[in-house]
């Protein structure tokens, strides 16, 4: 074990490190600093994460601190972004009781981290939680930032709040329990960052995308370290969406409607970001801002990388209606991140008719509609 490398998130005021090391979670405690006053936690959890075993060294961690530890364990999948859970949540904090100076601790993927994060964010107005994530998703993306809430039937992460995190503790040793699915999942936010900020990642997952899939330790060091760069970089300078932060959403704007109008349960969040991706992609490339070459070169990484590159076929007017309840709609319209080359991601709000045109010319609609005739044919 060496001593986790450091990420710095400065945003003013609630400054925190993400620490990236592999097979250090034993010594949790030695480098992330509690906060004066703690004499409570509770670890929020569920049962895949303390099967493969990373809860015990986090819990022992606290105890050997001499912090009284308490231990909820949600449901498992992305149903338990749910008003009904995060009730059980507040609940398990009335229990132990959790006091103003109190911890809420986060181990386990972004649904978890999401979930216990708004449950800290909100409990007594707001205490402290620590992020230990356990998925590559949770790790490069979820756990950092500071987005925290639940869904609803209408919408994917409708009710939350901003509420940075102490520190981020990614061991990266705990990726190797994660079931395969999830694992390639949590790709479709690296490609991501590697499109919108980070010409090198995109290169080294092209370059080694076999060795990436089986997993190579030092690999996904590297991986998560340049994720965590990227993301600590845009949320520093933009903590609450006002500016660049929106770039973050490359592929969400269709993705969040494939995740809520297929019930959360069938797509993955990883995977309906790579379909998003690929529609955001193409709608670039049909408003003449992304180059074509840039989007099939993205297309194919992303299948290399064994993520889809289509969604189900989905209802027309139930998409539209999803995307415009999303928080990346308002009177102006509908909003989608595009990239005008590699590493110029740019917000655009385009005219719903060239969105139905690429999602018709790519098969995920019911009901095609007729491309508009050229006015001297
Ligand atoms: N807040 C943000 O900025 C942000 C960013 C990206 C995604 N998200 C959210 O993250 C969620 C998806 O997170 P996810 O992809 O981590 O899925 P997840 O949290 O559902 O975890 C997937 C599965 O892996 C299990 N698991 C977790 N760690 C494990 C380990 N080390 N070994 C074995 N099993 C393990 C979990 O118990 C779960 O069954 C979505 O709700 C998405 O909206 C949030
Ligand atoms: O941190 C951000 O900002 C992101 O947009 C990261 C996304 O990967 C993440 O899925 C986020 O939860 C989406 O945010 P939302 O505000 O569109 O719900
Ligand atoms: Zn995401």
């Amino acid at each position: 074990m060496t001593a986790p490398k450091r990420v710095d998130v400065p945003i003013e005021g609630a400054p925190y490190p993400v620490l990236v090391g592999t097979g250090w979670l034993d010594d949790l405690l030695d480098h992330v600093a509690l906060p004066d006053g703690v004499g409570r936690v509770l670890v929020v959890s569920q049962e895949p994460v303390q099967e493969a075993g990373h809860l015990g060294p986090v819990v022992a961690a606290f105890e050997a601190a001499e912090v009284e530890v308490h231990r909820y364990d949600v449901p498992d999948g992305e149903a338990a972004k749910s008003a009904g859970v995060l009730r059980e949540l507040w609940e398990a904090c009335a229990e132990a009781p959790l006091g103003r100076r109190d911890l809420v601790v986060a181990v386990g993927g972004g649904v978890v981290g999401d979930l216990a994060g708004f449950a800290a964010a909100t409990w007594n107005r707001g205490i402290g939680v620590l992020q230990v994530p356990t998925t590559l998703l949770a790790q490069v993306d979820a756990a950092i930032g500071g987005k925290t809430g639940i869904n609803l039937p209408q919408g994917k992460n409708l009710v939350g709040a901003f509420h940075q995190p102490l520190a981020v503790a990614c061991d990266v040793a705990t990726l190797a329990t994660v079931a395969p699915r999830i694992r390639v999942e949590g790709f479709g936010e690296v490609v991501k960052y590697g499109l919108i900020a980070d010409p090198d990642l995109l290169a080294l997952l092209e370059d080694r995308a076999e060795d990436v899939l089986a997993g190579d330790p030092e690999l996904l060091e590297d991986i998560v370290l340049r994720s965590a760069t990227v993301k600590a970089r845009v949320v520093a300078a933009d903590e609450r969406e006002g500016g660049v932060r929106a770039h973050l959403n490359l592929g969400h704007t269709y993705g969040h409607a494939v995740e809520s109008l297929t019930g959360y349960d069938e797509v993955l969040h990883g995977e309906a970001v790579a379909i998003g991706t690929v529609v955001a992609l193409r709608l670039g490339v049909r408003l003449g801002r992304t180059p074509a070459a840039l989007a099939d070169r993205a297309e194919q990484l992303l299948d290399r990388l064994g993520l889809p590159t289509r969604g189900p076929v989905l209802d027309r007017a139930q998409v539209w209606t999803t995307i415009a309840r999303d928080k990346k709609a308002d009177a102006g319209g509908v909003r989608f991140v595009v990239l005008d080359d590699l590493a110029e991601p740019a917000v655009v709000t385009p005219e719903r008719a060239e969105v139905d045109a690429v999602l018709d010319e790519l098969g995920v609609i019911d009901e095609p509609v007729e491309e508009a005739a050229p006015a001297d044919a």
